[in-house]
């Protein structure tokens, strides 16, 4: 497979504020490419598709952790944050991975786990073994596993409680997610140190971002609930502002699962600011209800309400990622709606939440797919894929945990689906072979060679996308309809003091969650005498009457991208 680089000159833009236009791609390094035939993907591998990336529109890669680290939750258990493990590379193929990227105008955001370690890691070792050494205060170390009663356990599946007792120290330790991974003790000073420290080493590399992961959760608190206390927003305000000036450019992206005032509480404000942006939890999952419960008055609630964030704040919209479909921000009662929608099956739950890809919840539904994309790159923020659901890949529910959905991409429909050489019994994870999303059908190759699939699909609309600089820049406002399934939200950007000329230009989005044809009505009275013009094809559409009515119909769960004339 080969791809045209499009004409550009070699590197970066010179644009601080990047990502609020920036199309991102999360890539799991073990699962992407398997450059030596040892039967897991490697920073090699990843290079080697770096062009299949640009052509698909790709500005920025999120790169979940490649640390060395034992494994046993995905590499966000931590062994030592400054090597890489052996099996995906060396750093020099870490910096190769930077240069390329970079001469390809691409970005890389590393994913951080901050909060905690793996139990490997030097730092537990040497705090269990020495308590008064220079590591003894690294860990929240506890003689009773009572403190915090207020702190919830995340990993309901596994965990009974965030203590856990170690024969060595004989002491518990307090751990946010699983027991073999310790959270660090963010009150001691020299904890917050060795944390800047290596966000240093890595920007000092070249990285252009990091995801913080699990963010809320770096101080505990004997009263509140452990989750965004202000100690941990002081810390976050403090390293954006190490960064801004010794690395301005580089972004910091929080992965707060929580309510939407708490999230946004994570940008902070335009005198203290923390992260440039942040996960939009909030919206994700409102986006799966509206498609199965067929109205949009969660979503127009949700948007209504969009909480102000300070000016070059920017949320990350996105569908899927490699953990869960996490359904810890709705409602009990939309909860149980979802899990009777999508996971019908115990087995594809996990936690409080579904551990399915994109396509195998939409039920391979192409007329879904397509609905859910076009919402994903038209609401505010800037939007992230999944490896693997540009092409519609499939899940393995027989996995454990999240695996489920990290299994090998798919390239081609030959021997393990193109990603390895290596036999197919020693691949880390096997491939998909399941009837419907079978590599064999469900590969990169053959979607190159469709004009009309998925694939394609979605690179045509990233293209259309980014020849609009509202979508990424633009401000939003949800119209009145008289319809309980159309979503309809306008785009405005005002196309002044950008360095790109870009012009003023409103962009109206309507959808459709109807599983039936529908015709209806949108009233606004600033949208009077408004034309529209189909953002595809240009096919000139009704105007707007003089009074701000105008009625169109759409297909079954189907969309339009308006221009506004
Ligand atoms: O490092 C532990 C975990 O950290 C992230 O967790 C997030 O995912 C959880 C669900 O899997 C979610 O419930 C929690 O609120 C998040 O912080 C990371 O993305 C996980 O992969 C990782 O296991
Ligand atoms: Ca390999």
């Amino acid at each position: 497979m080969s791809f045209t680089a499009p004409i550009q000159l070699p590197g970066l833009a010179l644009d601080p504020r990047w990502y609020r236009r920036a199309v991102f791609y999360e890539v799991m390094v073990r699962s992407f490419v398997d450059s030596n035939a040892d039967g897991s993907g490697d920073l090699a591998g990843l290079v080697s598709k770096l062009d299949y990336l640009q052509w698909l529109g790709i500005d920025a890669l999120w790169i979940p952790p490649f640390f060395n680290s034992p494994l046993k939750d995905g590499g966000y258990d931590v062994a030592d944050y400054r090597t890489i493990l052996p099996e995906f590379g060396t750093l020099e193929e870490f910096k190769d991975l930077v240069t390329k990227a970079h001469e390809r105008n691409m970005r890389i955001v590393i994913d951080f786990p901050l909060n905690h370690t793996s139990d490997q890691h030097e730092w537990f070792q040497q705090s269990r073994e020495d308590p008064d050494g220079p590591f003894g205060d690294f860990y929240v170390w506890s003689d009773t596993d009572e403190r915090y009663p207020n702190i919830r356990i995340i990993f309901t599946d596994t965990e009974e409680s965030n203590w856990a007792f170690d024969p060595v120290r004989r002491q518990f330790f307090f751990h946010r997610f699983f027991s073999h991974q310790p959270d660090l003790n963010f009150e001691n000073t020299a904890v917050q140190e060795a944390i800047f420290d290596v966000v240093r080493f890595w920007l000092d590399l070249g990285v252009d971002g990091f995801r913080l992961d699990a963010i809320p959760y770096l101080f505990e608190s004997e009263e509140g609930n452990g989750e965004g206390e202000p100690p941990t927003h002081e810390f976050v305000k403090r390293l954006r502002s190490m960064v801004d000036r010794d690395y301005p450019g580089r972004v910091m992206i929080a992965e707060a699962n929580q309510w939407p005032r708490e999230v946004a509480a994570f940008f902070g404000t335009e005198d203290e600011p923390e992260c440039h942006m942040a996960f939009d939890f909030p919206v994700m999952p409102r986006i799966f209800y509206s498609l199965r419960s067929q109205q949009a008055n969660e979503l127009v609630r949700v948007l209504s309400e969009t909480t102000d964030i300070p000016d070059g704040a920017g949320w990350g919209v996105f569908l899927r990622n490699h953990d869960e479909l996490t359904l810890e921000m709705v409602s009990e009662e939309y909860r149980q709606a979802m899990y009777g929608w999508y996971a019908y099956d115990p087995r594809m739950r996990a936690n409080i939440g579904i551990r399915r890809r994109l396509a195998p919840l939409l039920d391979n539904s192409r007329a879904e797919l397509e609905l859910a994309h076009a919402l994903l790159f038209a609401l505010p923020g800037s939007p992230f894929l999944y490896y693997g659901d540009e092409i519609g890949m499939g899940d393995n529910i027989w996995l454990p945990d999240r695996d489920s959905s990290r299994t090998p991409m798919q390239w081609t429909p030959d021997r393990n689906a193109g990603f390895s050489d290596a036999d197919p019994g020693k691949l880390f994870l096997p491939i998909v072979q399941s009837l419907v999303y079978n590599f064999t059908q469900t590969n990169v190759e053959s979607q190159l060679a469709q004009s009309g699939s998925l694939l394609h699909w979605i690179r045509n609309v990233i293209h259309v996308r980014k020849a609009h600089p509202t979508f990424g820049l633009g401000t939003i406002r949800v119209l009145k309809t008289n319809h309980e399934s159309v979503l309809v939200f306008t785009r405005s950007y005002a196309g002044s003091g950008s360095m790109f000329g870009d012009q003023p230009e409103t962009v109206m989005c309507v959808f459709s969650f109807s599983h039936n044809p529908v015709a209806f009505t949108i009233e606004d009275v600033d949208m009077a005498g408004t034309r529209l013009y189909d953002l595809f094809g240009g096919a000139v559409f009704p105007s707007f009457n003089e009074e701000g009515a105008l009625t169109l119909t759409l297909g079954a769960q189907s969309f339009y991208w308006l221009h506004c004339g």
